[in-house]
């Protein structure tokens, strides 16, 4: 095998740069989660437990040695929906077409405007790479295409299909009065009630941007990635939608999961 300065082989290199960029990888899948800590806390953990056991000090390097194991079955039972996330996303198609279209868009927007205008609640996720069909089949399905009036009936106060969230996908609601999984307490939204929580628990598990009216407040918001978005208005929720559905290339060319998650994270952040 041929050497780099006679010492470090073509292999070693390739080793190192594919454990690099699995590292990073790794990093992308856990940044802006809450496994991030839970991270920091493993690193410190090992920090410990290698210091011990270059110390020779036994019982402590045993005990943390038996914590370690016990913890590490803990964490894949605690941080099941995240790895479950993770996985989903490595194995998330690339390039798939299920952009919603431009009327489709701006019918969505405009009936949220008049539900929130008239303070009814609602809960709409748009589907992008991951599909939704897991939760559609918790609803009804439907096969319609969005429309404005057709959005404010679904919603309406009494309306056989009021409760639960609505799926679209591409130009059609796909299902409706579907149960979506409601957010990990966290601390963070603990004052937000069970709409908003369970458009942040699709948003935590899909990269679907998911979309809330506030009967209570008569808001409107984006939830994704796990988090919430300031109160917009119309025209900054449909800016921001176009952004999210559009604005990476083509119409069919939907931002790269991690890249759209964080790029909308961060706008969160800095506008909420
Ligand atoms: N898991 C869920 N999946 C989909 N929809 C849900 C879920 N849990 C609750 N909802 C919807 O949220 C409604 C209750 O909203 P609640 O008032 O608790 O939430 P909120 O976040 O305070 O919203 P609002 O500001 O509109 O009052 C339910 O009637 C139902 O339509």
């Amino acid at each position: 095998m041929s050497t780099v300065f006679g010492l470090v082989s073509f292999r070693d290199v390739l080793d190192i740069l594919l454990v690099t960029f699995l590292v990073y990888q790794a990093y992308l899948l856990v940044a802006g989660t809450r496994a991030v800590n839970v991270v920091r806390g493993i690193v410190v953990f090992a920090g410990v437990w290698m210091a011990a056991l270059l110390l020779n000090l036994t019982t402590l390097s045993f005990l943390l040695g038996r914590a370690g194991t016990v913890g590490l079955f803990a964490l894949v039972v605690v941080f099941q929906p995240e790895l479950r996330a993770a996985l989903e996303r490595v194995g998330r198609p690339r390039g798939r077409d299920v952009s919603a279209g431009v009327a489709a868009l701006q019918a969505v927007v405009r009936s949220m405007e008049r539900l929130a205008e008239r303070r009814i609640g609602a809960l709409i996720a748009i589907e992008r790479r991951t599909p939704l069909g897991e939760y559609a089949e918790t609803g009804v399905t439907l096969d319609a295409v969005v429309s404005v009036p057709f959005l404010e009936a679904l919603f309406a106060r009494n309306a056989p299909l009021h409760d639960g969230g609505v799926i679209i996908q591409g130009s059609r609601v796909v299902s409706a009065g579907c149960l979506f999984p409601l957010q990990s307490s966290d601390g963070t939204y603990r004052r937000y009630g069970t709409r908003h929580r369970a458009a942040l628990g699709l948003s935590e598990v899909t990269d679907a941007v998911v979309l809330v009216v506030s009967e209570e407040r008569g808001s409107m918001r984006i939830a994704l990635g796990g988090r919430l978005g300031p109160d917009l208005n119309g025209a900054e929720l449909r800016e921001q939608l176009r952004a999210l559905i559009y604005d990476h290339g083509s119409v069919g060319g939907m931002p790269a999961p991690a890249e759209g998650v964080a790029a909308g994270t961060e706008t969160f952040r800095e506008r909420a």
